[in-house]
């Protein structure tokens, strides 16, 4: 996290790094929620006909995702969708909403979806790392200017569950529902 402040210009940059703002938001993340999700894809003969998992963005700030050696994780990257290939012993790094707003868009959370297997099995684990549930996450007052400004509202954990209670989640749109417009 501390990297990650970092690369905003948040942190590092001057021998002075703890300011309120950059306590707050780590002391925020290390009692944040921690998530652990295990997905299992089971073979489908008819690939073509169905998903593993629609496409989404994750909801919190980072997600760490370990996958087996099947494939089936795809980004989407200008448009087109990319297959994830799997690599052992490695971890897939997903930039979530929380991030993407925190940094005042920035960092682009990332639009994925899981496509299934017509002969394997496929497991997956993500481990979604989040801001507190009832923490109000908006875009550090410092990533805003008059050349870069606020993009996107304040927001929270009640405001998502409102939010995927009411619409089909197809695609990243919880995000472009906190975006100005
Ligand atoms: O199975 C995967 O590779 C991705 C799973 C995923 O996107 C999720 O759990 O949010
Ligand atoms: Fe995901």
């Amino acid at each position: 996290m501390e990297a990650i402040l970092e690369s905003l210009g948040l942190w590092g940059a001057t021998k002075d790094d703890r300011t309120p703002e950059n306590d707050e938001i780590l002391k925020q993340l290390d009692g944040g929620s921690q998530l652990m999700v295990v997905n299992c894809f089971p073979p489908c003969p008819e690939p073509d006909l169905t998903l593993g998992m629609p496409p989404h963005s994750d909801y919190g700030f980072l997600t760490l995702l370990l996958q087996d050696d099947v494939e089936g994780l795809q980004i989407q990257y200008k448009g087109e969708w990319i297959t994830v290939e799997p690599m052992q012993n490695s971890f897939v790094v997903n930039i979530g909403d929380h991030l993407e707003i925190f940094s005042n868009g920035r960092y682009k959370s990332v639009l994925h979806r899981v496509i299934v297997n017509p002969a394997k099995l496929r497991l997956s684990v993500a481990l979604l790392h989040s801001l507190p549930f009832d923490y109000m996450v908006r875009p550090s007052p410092k990533l805003i200017d008059d050349a870069n400004p606020r993009r996107y509202k304040d927001t929270d954990f009640a405001t998502f569950l409102h939010y995927i209670s009411t619409c089909e989640p197809k695609k990243k749109n919880f995000l472009e529902s906190r975006k100005f417009t």
